[in-house]
């Protein structure tokens, strides 16, 4: 370990992010009564440009308007590349009550766009007086945004998440493939006449996880298109978990359960890590650095790895 201590990320479940379209109000109770930890009310591409300024008032509007329960609520505004983002944040920064708790910046290419957001968020806090700071949320899915994944991580004390996003990245990387997510039928390895599927995103999550770690951000995987396809969403979400990221996105109601599921540590994992833990506890009442558990060895690393899925398995269980 550095000298300097890895920072804790926000402690709260974020399972799963619940994503609408901020122009369907219809959906937006159905939204807040679903099991996800996080509600993401978008403005961005799920928004046609002639829908933008009425997303924004029913965005506004359900803020206050709909009970979100114990949710965190977060509003994703449009990309710094368009015109839109600062009427983005201005709109629903002035009007909204103070129930929302982020906004998501999407196709953050280096910490200047982070700043330059936080800035404006500063400025409108300020100027309206709103006392509970905005937190951020970004999604890495373009070159640059991979690129330049750490000093994004670094750039601000208001982010709290980061996410994969594998539409956009997908298009920005020029990757062959109109698949949102999951395996790729090109992406696999021959031998002996066997195809053997590989996994093209999983580069880009661990840069993600080794960036929100060094900095105390939540990793997030992003969408997983078809969502008639519950084994290849809850294989992706076995990976990124299994990878460190500590939830995944939803872009229909049914993938919710999924990813709380995937996300939640098991009774069996949880009693496991326990036992780890009272096996070292003994183990070192002895004089031990070292045990046997299981017919394995466990040591001081082994208490880290167990209190990694204790500590995910209370914040749920707190929540
Ligand atoms: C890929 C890149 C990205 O940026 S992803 C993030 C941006 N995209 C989005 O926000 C899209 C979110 N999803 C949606 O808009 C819809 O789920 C889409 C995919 C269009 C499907 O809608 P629809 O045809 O109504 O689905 P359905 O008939 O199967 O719906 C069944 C019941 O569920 C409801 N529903 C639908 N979507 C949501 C949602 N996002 N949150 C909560 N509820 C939702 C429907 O209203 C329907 O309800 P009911 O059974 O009629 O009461
Ligand atoms: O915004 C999400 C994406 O996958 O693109
Ligand atoms: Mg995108």
């Amino acid at each position: 370990m550095s000298f300097r201590v890895q920072p804790a990320p926000p402690a709260r479940p974020n399972r799963c992010q619940l994503f609408g379209p901020g122009s369907r109000p219809a959906i937006f109770e159905k939204m807040a009564a679903s099991e996800a930890d996080v509600i993401n009310l978008d403005l961005e591409d799920a928004v046609a440009p002639d829908d933008k300024a009425q997303a924004r008032k029913n965005i506004v509007e359900a803020v206050g308007d709909v009970d979100w329960g114990d949710k965190t609520l977060s509003v994703r505004i449009n990309g710094l590349d368009t015109s839109y983002w600062y009427r983005d944040v201005t709109e629903v920064l002035e009007n909204c009550s103070d129930r929302i708790d982020l906004l998501m910046i999407p196709k953050v290419g280096n910490a200047s766009d982070v700043y330059a957001v936080d800035a404006l968020v500063t400025a409108v806090e300020r100027a309206k007086g709103r006392t509970k700071p905005i937190g951020l949320e970004v999604i890495i899915e373009t070159a640059a945004g991979i690129a330049h994944v750490e000093e994004i991580a670094a750039s601000s004390p208001r982010l709290q998440a980061m996410s994969l996003g594998a539409a956009d990245f997908a298009a920005s990387m020029g990757m062959q493939t109109t698949g949102i997510g999951g395996t790729q039928e090109n992406y696999y390895m021959a031998r002996h006449g066997q195809k053997y599927w590989s996994d093209p995103w999983h580069w880009a999550q661990t840069a993600i996880v080794a960036a929100c770690r060094t900095h105390g951000v939540l990793p997030v995987d992003g969408p997983f298109g078809d969502f008639s396809d519950d084994e290849g969403f809850r294989a992706q979400a076995l990976r990124s978990a299994t990878l460190g990221m500590v939830g995944k996105w939803a872009i229909h109601p049914k993938q919710v359960a999924l990813a709380n599921e995937v996300f939640t540590p098991t009774e069996e994992a949880v009693a496991e890590a326990r036992e780890i833990l009272a096996a070292m506890d003994e183990a070192q009442r002895t004089g031990s650095g070292a045990a046997v558990y299981k017919g394995r060895l466990v040591d001081i690393a082994s208490v880290r790895q167990a209190e990694v899925i204790v500590k995910q398995a209370e914040l749920i269980a707190g929540r």
